[in-house]
């Protein structure tokens, strides 16, 4: 196979902090490379310096045999080198055909002269998506496609896949999977970055191992293990979850009867009982998201009964800090890591708040040791603990979490799991949305699936697998293939 990208030796300052220590990684055109490590490790860095962000310290990178040091992202995807990003980066009210061109000479112009260059890459490939569409309009597993005819209207040789799959359900990931293959059908070259290893796993040819600033190993995926890879990235096997010992429901803590929001969500009611978790799962529009900012009392325009703790409040809103809220992307940029670790400390002296710092950022393996800099000083999944870590501490009687292990890696997300089974055990009751919904069955009491605006089901984990689930999700009832148990 011929050699697309050849990296050698490649040193990366972040500050003061030396990141990148040598980086050798070579990958072939027509082929998918997986890249995994732990948060922090150093994956961020690298495709910031493919895709023209950063520029290399030391060290050389070639691209189809040319030495490559773009000055800019503009000038990476002009070599060649895009990137595929979380939530797609969908731009709102672009047509399909605009976004496929957003980035190249040819943005801005009208739709209908895109229409004939956008209709010519998509015969390259066998997908179909309506190119009148508006992007935002589309389900993810379309904004997936949309991606990918995007990066070959740029002509990329190298795509970068950055954790894009983080947001996704299964449905969506095997569409996201079969873009990624048909990038190398054509004979690009993919980078895929994921936290999951089985997924890494399933979609690459070859898997690469980031460990602090340097790629490790790199193994042949059909050979590659789950376990094997954690050891090489963790130099320790991932830890267990101890399995959740649930008793019996708790009293109501909070009851919210004809919650409706806007046209999304219609009428619903939840209870959510003292100690425990509930899950919610629901595809994209399905109400899912108005649900849970609604109990979060973020949607101040939610109306609705609602009880809390037995006292009738006017709104969720009404409810102020006994209600806390993790938002999926948490912007605290400028905020000091140590005073949002320290926020389980409030009232003890500055020394015991520091200590206490010290000690969640040890147990949750923040990749850095100065805690007293900024989150922007973090890499993505080293904030999203923080984040969590501070949320958790509130003392809110309710905790509303959202994605909360979104790009945490593997090694780390059994810890958070157990911060919020420790708190949920103290009383504490928890919402957990997210769209794994593996890691939800595994982590909550009761699953509430809504679908098209209503909760359809509530279901006990111990009962269901995903496929109901998703049934549920996607239809609103359990389809006659699941009912027959085929
Ligand atoms: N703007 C910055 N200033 C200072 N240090 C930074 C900055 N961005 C990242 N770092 C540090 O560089 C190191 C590598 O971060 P990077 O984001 O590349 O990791 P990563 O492997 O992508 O992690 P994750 O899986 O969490 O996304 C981390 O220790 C991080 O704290």
């Amino acid at each position: 196979m011929e050699v697309l990208v050849q990296a050698a030796g490649v040193h990366q300052y972040r500050g003061v902090r030396h990141v990148l220590k040598g980086v050798d990684l070579t990958i072939h055109r027509g082929e998918i490379v997986g890249l995994i490590g732990q948060n922090g490790s150093g994956k961020s860095t690298l495709i910031q310096v493919l895709s023209g962000i950063l520029r290399p310290e030391l060290g050389r990178i070639d691209l189809a045999g040319e030495f490559y040091r773009p000055e800019s992202v503009d000038a990476a995807r002009a070599a060649g080198v895009s990137v595929i990003e979380q939530d797609f980066e969908s731009p709102a009210g672009q047509t399909v055909a605009e976004a496929m061109y957003r980035h190249t000479f040819m943005a801005g112009r009208p739709h209908a002269e895109l229409l004939e260059p956008a209709k010519a890459v998509m015969a390259r490939t066998q997908f179909e998506v309506d190119l009148d569409a508006i992007t935002d309009t589309l389900d993810p597993a379309e904004q997936a496609i949309v991606e990918v005819l995007r990066v070959l209207a740029e002509e990329a040789q190298l795509v970068v896949f950055d954790e894009a799959s983080s947001m996704l359900h299964e449905i969506d990931i095997v569409q996201l999977h079969a873009a990624a293959r048909r990038l190398r059908d054509h004979g690009c070259a993919v980078l895929y970055v994921a936290h999951r290893l089985e997924e890494v796993v399933a979609i690459s040819d070859r898997v690469a191992v980031m460990r602090q600033g340097q790629i490790v190993s790199v193994v042949d995926a059909r050979e590659a293990t789950v376990d094997g890879l954690a050891h090489a990235m963790l130099q320790r096997p991932i830890g267990a979850a101890a399995a959740r010992d649930k008793g019996p429901l708790g009293d109501v803590r909070l009851a919210v009867q004809g919650l409706s929001v806007g046209k999304r969500l219609k009428d619903v009611a939840v209870d959510l009982r003292v100690g425990e978790v509930l899950g919610v799962v629901g595809l994209r529009e399905s109400g899912a998201h108005e649900l849970i900012e609604a109990v979060a009392g973020v949607r101040p325009s939610a109306s609705g009964s609602v009880h809390l703790n037995g006292e009738q409040l006017g709104s969720l809103h009404d409810a102020g800090d006994r209600i806390r809220y993790l938002p999926s992307n948490a912007l605290q940029d400028d905020e000091k890591i140590s005073d949002l670790l320290a926020s389980g400390a409030k009232g003890e002296t500055e020394l015991a708040r520091l200590r206490h710092a010290v000690a969640v950022a040890h147990h949750l393996e923040l990749s850095t040791s100065d805690i007293q800099g900024p989150m922007k000083s973090l890499s993505g999944g080293d904030r999203q603990k923080v984040s969590v870590a501070e949320t958790l501490a509130s003392g809110a009687d309710v905790i509303v979490l959202n994605h909360p292990t979104r790009g945490v890696d593997v090694g780390v997300k059994d810890r958070v799991h157990s911060l919020i089974r420790d708190l949920v055990d103290d009383g504490t009751s928890v919402v957990f949305f997210a769209s794994n919904v593996e890691e939800l069955l595994a982590h909550s009491d009761r699953v509430a699936v809504v679908h098209d605006g209503q909760i359809v089901a509530v279901l006990d984990p111990a009962e269901v697998d995903e496929d109901i689930v998703m049934d549920y999700a996607a239809y609103g009832e359990v389809t006659q293939r699941q009912a027959r148990g085929a």
